[in-house]
Order: structure tokens, then sequence, then C-alpha cells
């Protein structure tokens, strides 16, 4: 089974941006987690096209970049554009989601789709077999630093049934609260990607704590 971390530089020293991406080029790291909020479909503003081109110009992980934004259609291009290699948007923000997948392969980027706490699994059964990836959200999207929901585990594991049941190849990636505490756990439910900010980069030894959560 894949054991994949992708750091989330949320929660990055932007004054050393340069030298936390460098960071993560030299530790374990799979990916560079790039997470885009509006103030719309999320309380909280984060990044845009400029910072995800200063995290394309200095990594060399693949950038996977996740919307927390409404109306994503109007800017998957210019993500593509910018250097994301997956673009993963909000279920809870597509009404017309298998477009938006499809935008999202036309751009060259590989396809996701998260889902809120709230949202039922199920609710993938007719869009997973054209995914790389789900995210499953163990916070509300929004902020680092917030408790990881347990129901979680439960979610995981029936995402894991849902693409086995379906044939799907989609990686199962776990953002929010991610930490050496319930990496094991995640990854046994069916977790492939954990994404971690805070647990990683308030370690005292980010790298460290890479190799931790990829091995947990
Ligand atoms: O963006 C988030 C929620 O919207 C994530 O929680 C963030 O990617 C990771 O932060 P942390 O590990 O501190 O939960």
């Amino acid at each position: 089974m894949t054991h994949l971390v992708s750091p989330s530089i949320l929660s990055a020293d932007f004054g050393n941006l340069q030298r936390d991406i460098e960071m993560l080029n030299a530790s374990e790291a799979d990916w560079i987690h790039v997470d885009i909020m509006d103030g719309v479909f999320v309380p909280n503003i984060s990044f845009g096209f400029p910072v995800a081109e200063v995290a394309k110009k200095h990594a060399t992980k693949p950038l996977d970049v996740h919307l927390m934004i409404v109306e994503p259609d109007r800017y998957i291009k210019r993500f593509a554009d910018a250097g994301a290699y997956g673009l993963t948007v909000q279920l809870e923000a597509c009404p017309n989601l298998h477009r938006t997948v499809q935008f999202i392969k036309e751009a060259g980027c590989r396809a996701g789709v998260a889902i809120n706490p709230h949202s039922p699994v199920a609710l993938l059964d007719d869009i997973i077999a054209d995914l790389d990836l789900v995210l499953v959200m163990s916070v509300n999207p929004g902020f680092g630093g917030q408790h990881f929901i347990e129901n979680t585990y439960k979610k995981v594991s029936e995402t894991r049934d849902l693409v086995a049941k379906r044939n799907s190849k989609a990686l199962i990636e776990v953002d929010g609260g991610v930490d050496k505490s319930n990496a094991g756990k995640l990854y046994t439910a069916g977790a492939n990607v954990l994404v971690a900010g805070s647990s990683v980069f308030a370690s005292g030894n980010p790298s460290a704590m890479i190799s931790t959560l990829k091995h947990a």
C-alpha cells in the first residue's frame, strides 16, 4: 500500500517560505499541499496564484492544490498554469461536479474531490471511478490547528470500500488535525495520503515528523 505525506504549507513560515519549501524538498514528503481559501466557501482567506507560483518555483515535489473556493471552474486553468500537479475541489461547491472533474483533467492535472465532515461518502458513488483522489476532510475546512474528528476513520474505510466496489484508482487523502497519534490508524482504515500542517511545522523537527507520519 502506498503511504504518502503531503505537508501543508498553511503552517509554514511565510517570512521564510523558500527555506521551508527547501526543507520539504530534502525531506521524505511526497507532495506539497497548498490550501486555497476564498473567504466565501470557508471563513478564511489564504494564498492565491502568486503563492502557488512561488511554491512551484522552489518545490521539487508535486504541488497538491486544494481549492476551498466557490466556482472553482473559473480558476482551474490558472492553477494548472501556476504549476499544480493535482487539483482538488470541494464536492459541496460544485453543482456540476462531473464537468468540473473533466475540466481539471483537460487542464492536465490529477483530479481530486474533497468531502466535508458532514457529507456522506455515498455522494461520491457516481464520480469515484473518474477520480485520481478523494480527500476526506477530518476538520471543517478553513483553518489549520483544529482537532481531528474521530468519525473520519469510518468515512475513510467507507471510501476504501467504495473505491474497491467501483474499481476506482483514486487515492484516499485525509486532511485536518493529522498527527502521529492518528496517522497509523488512518493508514489502517485505508488512507494513502496524509496532509499535515501544525503537527509538522510546530514539531521542532519537521523533517523527522514527516518521516514519522510516513512510516506510522
Ligand atoms: O486547511 C486545512 C483545513 O482547511 C488543514 O487543516 C490544513 O491543510 C492542515 O492543517 P492542520 O494539520 O494544522 O490541521
